[in-house]
């Protein structure tokens, strides 16, 4: 079994990867940046959520947001949705796991707010019913995905920011997101902090 080379394999593509997501997603990381920057500068705050390793991903992104990134700075408001198993499991047993972030988003979204939905494929229907509640409620969504988007094409408006990443792999397609989310704190921080 060459390792080895395989493991040189995985290292290649994730450079490929990261080579056209750099040319291909500068402009919308820009414009997500402004976005969650006027939402926190207003006293919005930031939902988040995934499945999986996407659900890893929205914690991890709110809890630099609540805690902090590489500086010292006010605490950020933000709610990740995947993480309270009490209101996972009474919402997923209740009305089904596609309703588990939607129902957050009902219950605790208002207008002004920004949802950070993750998704590799953009066709998790629990995410793509959290959007839909989003743009119920006034709420602009920033949807990081892969797979070219797969249902997320279709259901994003003009005024939400689609941070597509150009692979098919989940797995690189997950390490490039998690980039793209410490890219938007970074992008917060400058803006509180200055360079
Ligand atoms: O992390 C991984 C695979 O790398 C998995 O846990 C993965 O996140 C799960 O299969 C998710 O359910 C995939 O959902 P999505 O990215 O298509 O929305
Ligand atoms: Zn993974």
């Amino acid at each position: 079994m060459d390792f080895s080379h395989r493991i040189s394999q995985h290292f290649e593509e994730n450079n490929n990867a990261l080579t056209l997501s750099a040319e291909q997603l500068n402009a919308p990381l820009v414009t997500a940046t402004q976005c969650l920057i006027q939402a926190l500068d207003k006293g919005n705050k930031v939902l988040a959520c995934g499945n999986g390793g996407s659900a890893a991903d929205a914690q991890h992104f709110i809890a630099e947001l609540v805690g902090r990134f590489e500086r010292e700075r006010k605490p950020l408001p933000g709610i990740a949705l995947n993480t309270d198993t009490s209101i996972l499991t009474a919402v997923g047993n209740d009305y089904g796991y596609n309703t588990v972030f939607s129902r957050q988003v009902e219950a605790l979204g208002v207008s002004g707010d920004v949802l950070v939905a993750i998704t590799t494929s953009g066709n998790s229907t629990n995410v793509i019913e959290a959007i839909k509640v989003a743009h119920e409620k006034g709420i602009r969504v920033i949807a990081l995905s892969g797979k070219k988007g797969g249902a997320l094409n279709q259901l994003l408006n003009p005024s939400d920011i689609h941070l597509c990443v150009p692979h098919d792999r989940t797995m690189r397609i997950q390490e490039i997101h998690i980039l793209l989310l410490h890219i938007l704190c970074d992008g917060i921080d400058l803006h509180l902090l200055g360079d």
